[in-house]
C-alpha cells in the first residue's frame, strides 16, 4: 500500500469522460466528499448522469487506507437517501454540491444467521411483528427484518400460519410483490429477511394527501390487480389487502408486503372433482373472493376520505348513496362489481364457471372494464407508468414514533424449525456467475453462449427502476441457458459464439458491455477503457467463493477496480 493518508484530505479530479470540449459547458461540477475512517476523500462529479454505482467505485479507487469499503451512507443515516446510494444505476442529481457522505466498511460475519446483519432502526410494528432496518455486515446491503416471536406465535397457534407465509413468500417473484432474500431463526425469534421498500406505507401516504384522484388510484389499483393476478394464478390468495399492505419503493411503484393472512391452496383447482361441496375448493373461491371484496373496499377509501363500514353481520349497504358525487360513473360501477361478495355460484351456473369468476368478476372482465380503458397492461407490468407520487428523497417515509423504540434483539441461534431456513442465494450466485462471466476478459471465450445474457441485460436496461436483485428469477433462467457446452458440441450449437464472425462477435461483446457499464454504474471497468487511465489496472480476480449473495459481484467490480499503487 502507499504511504498512509489517514488524517489527511485527498482531493481528487476524478477522470472525466471524454466528451466534445469544444462545446461550451455552462455545467458547474459539484462536489461529494466521503468521510472514511479518518480521511476525508473529495470527489468531483463530472456531469449529472454519474451514478451512485459510479461514486462508489470513485471512492474505492482513492481510497488507499485499511478497510474495504462496502458502500456509502448519509452522515445523518437517512434510511431513504442510505438505500438510494445502494442502488447503483440511480443518478447523483438528488445530492446537492458539498454533500458530506461517510463510508460503511466491510464487516467480516462467519456468522449463518441472524448474526450477519447490524440492526439499525424500528421502522414498523405490526400485529404479530416488528420489523427492523438492518445493513448487512459484509455487504452493506439494507434489508427489512421482520421479527416474530416464537412465544407469541406458539400463544395465538400460528406457527402453521408463520411457516405458510415464509413458503409463499419464497416461492413467487413479482415486481410489485416484496421479495424474501431469507428466513432464519433463533432460539426465540422467527426472521424473514426482507427487500427494503423506502417509500413508506401508502396508508401512510394517503393519510398525508387526503385522498387520490382517480388517475393516480388508478395507477396503484393497476399495479395491485396485476400483483393479486399474479397470486391467484399461482392459487395463492392474499386475504390482507389494504392500505397499511402496501409499500411504495424507491421510486413510487408499489409491491406488496404481509403475508401473514394468505393462504395457498392446490395448485390446479381444476384438479379437483368439481363437487361443490369439496371444502378446499370452495374455501379456495371464498378467499379469492375476499381478495376482489378487498380490492373494492380499498379503491373506495383512497378515493374518499372515509372507509366503508360493515355492518355487524359483515354486510355492506351499496348504494349511490355511499359514493361522493365527484366519483365517475364508471368507478362507481366497478366498485360495486368488486363489493359483490355473489362468489359461491349462487348466480353463476357451475363450479367451473364460479372458479374463472370467483365473485362474478374475473381479472379479464376488470382489465376490460371501461374505467380500466387506456391501461396498457404490459407497459404496467414494466413499470413503465410514470408514479403519481415519487418518496421524498429528503425525508423519512415511516413513523418518527416507531423509530424511536429501540431495537433490542435476541440473535442466540437455536434448534431448527423444520421448513423454515430459507435462503435466494442460490439465484443470487447465478446472477454472480454470469456478471463473472461477462465481465472477465479473459472469461469470453468463443464457445459461450452470450445471446440469452444480452437479452436478460436488455430487458434490465429497459425497465428503469432496475433492481438487481428483483430479476434474479428471470436471471437464473437466463443462466441454465447459458451454460458451457463440451467441446464437440461447439461447432454444432447453432447461435453461439463460435457462429458469430469476429466483427459480430466484437459487437455483441461490446454491447453485453455497454449494458453492464449501465446497469453498474461501473463505467471504466474493462480493458479498453483502462488504457486510456493510466494509473488504473485491472487486478486479477479470484473469488474462491461463489456461493455466496449478490454483494460478491459488487466486490468483484470493486476490486478490479483498486488501483495499483501510484509509487
Ligand atoms: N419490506 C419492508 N420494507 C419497509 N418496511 C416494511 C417492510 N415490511 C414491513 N414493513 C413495515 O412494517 C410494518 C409491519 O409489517 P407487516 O404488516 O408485515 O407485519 P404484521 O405483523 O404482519 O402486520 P399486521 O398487523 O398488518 O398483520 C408494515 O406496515 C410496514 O410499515
Amino acid at each position: 500500500m502507499g504511504q498512509s493518508t489517514s488524517n489527511q484530505e485527498l482531493r481528487v479530479q476524478s477522470e472525466k469522460p471524454r466528451r466534445d470540449t469544444s462545446k461550451y459547458n455552462p455545467y458547474q461540477n459539484k462536489i461529494v466528499k466521503i468521510i472514511a475512517n479518518h480521511s476525508i476523500i473529495t470527489i468531483e462529479i463530472p456531469d449529472d448522469s454519474m451514478t451512485c454505482g459510479w461514486l462508489l467505485s470513485e471512492v474505492i479507487r482513492h481510497y488507499k487506507n485499511e478497510g474495504s469499503i462496502a458502500a456509502l451512507r448519509t452522515k445523518e443515516s437517512l434510511d431513504i437517501l442510505d438505500e438510494y446510494l445502494l442502488r447503483f444505476e440511480k443518478s447523483l442529481k438528488p445530492f446537492s454540491s458539498y454533500e458530506m457522505l461517510t463510508a460503511y466498511f466491510s464487516e467480516d460475519c462467519d456468522d449463518v444467521g441472524i448474526g450477519r446483519f447490524n440492526f439499525l432502526k424500528n421502522i414498523g410494528i405490526g400485529k404479530y411483528s416488528k420489523v427492523v432496518l438492518s445493513r448487512k455486515k459484509d455487504t452493506g446491503i439494507l434489508y427489512a427484518i421482520k421479527i416474530l416471536e416464537k412465544q407469541e406465535v406458539e400463544k395465538n397457534n400460528r406457527l402453521e400460519q408463520v411457516i405458510a407465509e415464509r413458503n409463499i413468500l419464497a416461492q413467487i417473484s413479482h415486481p410489485f410483490i416484496v421479495k424474501l432474500h431469507w428466513a432464519c431463526q433463533s432460539d426465540s425469534q422467527f426472521y424473514y429477511v426482507l427487500k427494503y421498500l423506502p417509500g413508506g406505507e401508502l396508508g401512510f401516504h394517503l393519510k398525508n394527501i387526503g385522498r387520490f384522484t382517480e388517475n393516480q388510484a388508478k395507477f396503484y389499483f393497476g399495479e395491485i390487480l396485476l400483483a393479486l393476478e399474479y397470486l391467484h394464478d399461482r392459487n395463492i390468495a392474499f386475504k390482507n389487502l389494504k392500505p397499511e399492505s402496501i409499500m411504495l419503493d424507491i421510486d413510487g411503484h408499489i409491491k406488496i408486503i404481509d403475508f401473514s393472512q394468505a393462504k395457498s391452496s392446490s395448485p390446479n383447482p381444476y384438479l379437483f372433482s368439481l363437487n361443490p361441496e369439496d371444502q378446499n375448493n370452495t374455501e379456495s373461491i371464498i378467499d379469492k373472493t375476499e381478495d376482489f371484496y378487498k380490492l373494492g373496499l380499498l379503491l373506495y377509501e383512497v378515493l374518499n376520505t372515509t372507509k366503508l363500514i360493515e355492518k355487524p353481520d359483515n354486510s355492506l349497504e351499496i348504494s349511490e348513496s355511499i359514493f361522493p358525487k365527484y366519483l365517475s360513473k364508471d368507478v362507481k360501477n366497478l366498485i360495486i362489481r368488486l363489493l359483490s361478495k355473489d362468489s359461491l355460484g349462487k348466480t353463476n351456473k357451475n363450479l367451473e364457471d364460479t372458479l374463472k369468476k370467483p365473485n362474478g368478476i374475473s381479472f379479464e372482465e376488470i382489465k376490460q372494464h371501461p374505467w380500466c380503458q387506456g391501461i396498457n397492461w404490459q407497459r404496467m407490468l414494466k413499470k413503465k407508468y410514470t408514479p403519481p407520487f415519487r418518496p421524498n428523497l429528503k425525508k423519512s417515509n415511516f413513523d418518527p414514533e416507531i423509530m424511536k423504540v429501540p431495537v433490542n434483539l435476541d440473535t442466540f441461534e437455536g434448534h431448527e424449525e423444520e421448513n423454515f431456513n430459507f435462503s435466494s442465494e442460490s439465484i443470487e450466485v447465478c446472477y454472480w456467475n454470469m456478471t463473472e462471466i461477462l465481465l472477465s476478459d479473459s472469461n469470453l471465450p468463443s464457445e459461450r453462449t452470450s445471446t440469452d445474457a444480452e437479452e436478460t441485460f436488455k430487458a434490465l436496461l429497459h425497465n428503469k427502476s432496475i433492481d438487481i436483485t428483483e430479476n434474479t428469477t428471470k436471471i437464473y433462467q437466463e443462466i441454465q441457458s447459458f451454460t458451457l457446452p463440451s467441446h464437440n458440441e461447439i461447432d454444432e450449437k447453432k447461435g453461439n459464439f463460435k457462429s458469430l464472425s469476429p466483427s459480430e462477435r466484437t459487437n455483441k461483446v461490446s454491447s453485453i458491455r455497454s449494458l453492464l457499464k449501465t446497469v453498474t454504474g461501473v463505467h471504466k471497468y474493462f480493458a479498453e477503457d483502462q488504457r486510456q487511465h493510466k494509473n488504473l489496472e485491472s487486478l486479477s480476480l479470484h473469488i474462491p467463493d461463489l456461493s455466496s449473495d449478490v454483494g460478491k459481484m459488487q466486490e468483484a467490480v470493486r476490486k478490479k477496480l483498486i488501483l495499483k499503487d501510484e509509487n
